[in-house]
């Protein structure tokens, strides 16, 4: 399968370059970054430490997508909305690890998947997707009278808050609960901010040093609590899931998918 990786001198997209490097079967067949980027010129391959791959990385992702069957895209919401029309048009599978979507942002992407095989998640590994399903199944065993609190820490250069990640746990846990995230999350507190309410979800976020990922979901009731934790140790595993969900898609029809979808974690 010959892949493209977008945002390739970023800290996923040097990640992906050796993910796909490193697996049978696919083939680093393009690197693309923005016209203005100092990297653009530069082999992708030396860039991830790999050595010469004589993968220039160009600024031109039309032409990269016009030979290749699936891109990896950990860029950012805007590029990703731009790439998936690309992808579209290409008619190849479209991998989006991008974070930091806005409410209704998302609406285009379900338009290309109708000629692209999107699989998007705010996490690409089994252990979180693993977590999701725990989740989930804990928030509907437990009901209301547990609290449902999410925490996650990342490195300082992280932009977006909540991560993806806590997103997806909190979304897990609210269909669970069989309620709407977008009306029963709380994703800040300060001041007096009086007495919980029942059956919101919370979300605390922390950043600093270089942290890959931590997340924690916790229920906490009267007198005890349960807490499920996945801590990232290496970029690598998002990189891995990445290509391992493109190379499942090439299998797929058009449509949209999540990462629960390739790893058979559905419920
Ligand atoms: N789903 C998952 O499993 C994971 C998701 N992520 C998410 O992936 C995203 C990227 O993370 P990270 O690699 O740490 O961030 P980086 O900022 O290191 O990398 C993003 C790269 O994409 C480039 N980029 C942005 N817009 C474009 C564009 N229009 N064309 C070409 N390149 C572009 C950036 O260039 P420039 O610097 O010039 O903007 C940068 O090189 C984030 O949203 C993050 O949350 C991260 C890890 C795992
Ligand atoms: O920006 C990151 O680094 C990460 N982003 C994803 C998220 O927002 O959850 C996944 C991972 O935790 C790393």
């Amino acid at each position: 399968m010959r892949l493209v990786v977008v945002g390739a001198a970023g800290r996923m997209g040097k990640a992906l370059v050796r993910a796909v490097h490193e697996q049978d079967g696919a083939e680093l067949c393009a690197a693309i970054e923005r016209p203005e980027a100092p990297e653009v010129g530069l082999d992708a391959g030396r860039l991830a430490g790999l050595g010469d791959l004589n993968v220039p990385i160009t600024d031109d992702p039309l032409s990269a997508f016009a030979r290749a069957d699936g891109v990896l895209d950990f860029t950012a919401p805007q590029a990703s909305l731009w790439f998936a029309e690309l992808a579209a048009q290409a008619r190849i599978v479209h991998v989006i690890g991008t974070t930091g979507w806005t409410a209704n942002q998302e609406g285009p992407l379900h338009v290309a998947a109708r000629h692209a095989r999107i699989i998007k998640s705010g996490n690409m590994s089994l252990g979180v997707n693993l977590l999701a399903y725990l989740a989930r199944q804990t928030a509907r065993a437990l009901g209301d009278d547990f609290d449902i609190e999410i925490v996650e820490m990342h490195h300082r250069h992280k932009v977006d808050a909540p991560s993806g990640t806590a997103l997806l746990l909190g979304e897990a846990a609210a269909e669970g609960r069989e309620i709407d995230l977008a009306q029963r999350s709380v994703r800040s507190r300060d001041g007096i901010t009086g007495e919980r309410n029942s059956g919101d979800i919370g979300f605390a976020t922390l950043r600093g040093g270089s942290v890959i990922g931590e997340h924690l979901v916790i229920f906490a009731g009267n007198g005890e609590r349960i807490e499920l934790t996945h801590r990232a140790e290496d970029r690598q595993l998002f990189a891995r899931g990445a290509v391992r969900a493109a190379l499942w898609g090439y299998k797929m029809k058009p449509g949209y998918y999540s990462m629960a979808d390739v790893l058979g974690l559905k419920d």
